[in-house]
């Protein structure tokens, strides 16, 4: 379970969150500037929050007063809205980074839900946005985190392959069984892929 309560300053407001994420898909949900990817970082470890505490199971990222957990330490898998994959690594260099070993029977089981087996030698330039887009997830899932944040990780793709993507990734949460902590600004996807929504304005959570 992902036990998350934080306060941080930003430049307008104070976030300030408490929310647990079991195994299940909780979706963050809010507009632009809420504090939404914020809130992300400070799981992954990208920035630290001003006060508060962060546990993943018996892990503590972070607590008040102490030496936050260096973010390679906690198992984190993070999809970044723009998927930035290495443009000088093969898709099988990509997936691979950060892998302890470079073993693609590892990933096979994910690598068969995304229908990405036949991308392995190509590199991002030669790929389309959906399959870059499976790409990043798969190299999210890869390094087996106990956690997967997802930063609007779908928005770029057209509707068809929003869809399929959707149900792979429901398929895979279906396998992995893991918390996910999902932004999006689509209320369609967040209904289908959420088993809980969180509601965030100005770095405050709103019941629906
Ligand atoms: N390190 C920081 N220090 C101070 N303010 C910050 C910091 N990072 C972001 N902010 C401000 O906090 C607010 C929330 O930003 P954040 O990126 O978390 O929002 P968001 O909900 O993810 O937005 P979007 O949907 O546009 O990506 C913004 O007003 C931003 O300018």
């Amino acid at each position: 379970m992902l036990e998350v309560h934080i306060q941080k300053k930003l430049t307008h407001f104070t976030l300030d969150v408490q929310f647990v994420v079991r195994d299940e898909i909780v979706v963050l949900f809010g507009p632009s500037g809420s504090g939404k990817t914020t809130v992300l970082n400070s799981v992954a470890g990208l920035v630290h929050p001003d006060s508060g505490r962060i546990q993943l199971h018996d892990m503590v990222f972070f607590a008040t007063g102490q030496k936050p957990m260096p973010t390679r330490k906690r198992k984190v898998g993070y999809l970044f809205q723009d998927y930035a994959l290495f443009p000088h690594m093969s898709v099988k260099e990509n997936i691979g980074y950060g892998m302890q070993s470079n073993d693609m029977s590892d990933v096979q089981a994910i690598l068969d839900v995304l229908g990405i087996q036949h991308l392995l030698t190509a590199y991002p330039h030669e790929i389309s946005g959906g399959e870059k887009q499976r790409v990043a997830l798969a190299r999210a899932l890869a390094t087996k985190p106990d956690v997967l944040l997802l930063d609007e990780p779908l928005s770029a793709l057209d509707e068809a392959t929003r869809l399929r993507c959707q149900d792979e990734l429901l398929e895979l949460h279906r396998m992995w069984k893991i918390p996910i902590l999902l932004v999006t600004h689509d209320t369609a996807e967040a209904a289908k892929l959420s088993d809980r929504i969180l509601s965030i304005d100005r770095g405050v959570l709103t019941p629906l």
